[in-house]
């Protein structure tokens, strides 16, 4: 069969906890009627984000067009998961009018975008554009910064160091592909911050890219699909730190899957989840709760730390209402330890 017209799909990268989901969320809610899938990846062998939105309740974000790639990094297993997956989709009686592809937040896009040249798929669909989201408090906190100092330090113990913040070189690749930055969290942006995040944002920019603001991810559809970058054929302007590595790795950063067992009530198993997310190394914590005597699930989200929490859903007749909370963090951190602070 001759496929005239290319399939657009949109790369939605970004740090861990930068406002992916959200984004994602907000586009499948206001998008026009237009018929999405979502392929949605995740560090961790456990699946969260996949789960949240195919159970938000929006019309449109259902089982039937979430598809979820648990169980390591899409930029790794492009040929196992990713193309098997998008082929899928691609094949059903009515396919996808645009894919969103949700990457985890330790993703490089390159190598995904790559993929899209593949024989199996490149007649099929086209990467509509890389959309990178960030998380502006991170960027005001410093979270991605170099660290000159002890950058020095550490070449000095070993020649072979090339970056000091295994972050900093995360979130410098995803920004090198981009070819629209969302400036997230913009409300928990001090106001003389904005200027100076922005600044830093465009300073990792390798060419002229959009920079919109949004606080919750609220950004039209309009906007965000439809970028028409094709950047599977314009590789060569999206440079990465992993370029002459064939088989890069993300052994800098690790995920735990910890047994929660129900809470006396959802601000204390806040405030243990934030004393979790102190322990150092700790990046990003996520899952499903219980609280003893409510009949709903509650959602429990740090990011850094700072921690978020809300019920979804009632518990399904028959679902045990126990709770598994993910960890992500750099590697070696001390898992004794988070698992002591989710205790109390
Ligand atoms: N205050 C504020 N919170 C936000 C905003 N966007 C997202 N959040 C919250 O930040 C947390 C993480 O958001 P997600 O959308 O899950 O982030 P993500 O990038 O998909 O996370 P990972 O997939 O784990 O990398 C959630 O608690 C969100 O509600 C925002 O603009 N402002």
């Amino acid at each position: 069969m001759t496929v005239l017209n290319k399939i657009p799909c949109t790369i939605v990268t970004g740090f861990l906890g930068a406002g992916k989901t959200t984004l994602v969320r907000h586009a499948i809610a206001h998008n026009d009627g237009r018929r999405l899938a979502i392929i949605v990846n995740e560090f961790g062998d456990v699946g969260f984000d996949g789960a949240l939105l195919a159970e938000c309740g929006v019309p449109g974000c259902d089982a039937g067009s979430v598809v979820e790639l648990p169980n390591g990094c899409i930029c790794c297993t492009v040929a196992d998961d990713f193309v098997p997956a998008l082929n899928t989709l691609l094949d059903r009686p009515e396919p996808p009018e645009h894919i969103l592809i949700e990457t985890s937040g330790l993703a490089l896009p390159k190598p995904l975008v790559q993929a899209f040249n593949w024989p199996a798929i490149r007649s099929r669909v086209t990467v509509d554009g890389v959309v990178a989201v960030v998380d502006g408090p991170a960027v005001a906190a410093g979270a991605f910064a170099d660290d000159p100092a002890a950058l020095a330090a550490q070449r000095a113990a070993d020649a072979s160091v090339e970056h000091e913040n295994p972050l900093e070189e995360v979130f410098e690749d995803q920004l090198l592909c981009a070819d629209l930055v969302v400036l997230n969290k913009a409300d928990l942006l001090e106001a003389g911050d904005r200027a100076r995040v922005r600044a830093e944002v465009e300073a990792h920019l390798p060419r002229a890219v959009k920079v919109v603001e949004t606080a919750h991810g609220a950004l039209d559809p309009r906007v965000l699909l439809g970028l028409g970058a094709a950047a599977e054929s314009d590789l060569a302007s999206r440079p990465s730190h992993h370029e002459i590595e064939a088989d890069h790795d993300h052994d800098d950063f690790e995920s735990v899957a910890l047994p929660v067992p129900p809470a006396g009530s959802a601000d204390d198993l806040a405030a243990r989840v934030g004393r979790a997310a102190e322990v150092a190394g700790v990046l990003r914590i996520k899952g499903f709760c219980a609280v003893r005597d409510k009949p709903m699930r509650l959602v429990v989200q740090g990011v850094g730390r700072r921690v978020a929490h809300h019920y979804d859903r009632p518990w399904r007749p028959g679902e045990h209402p126990d709770g598994t909370l993910v960890v992500i963090g750099l590697a070696g951190f001390d898992r004794a330890a988070v698992a002591a602070a989710l205790k109390g």
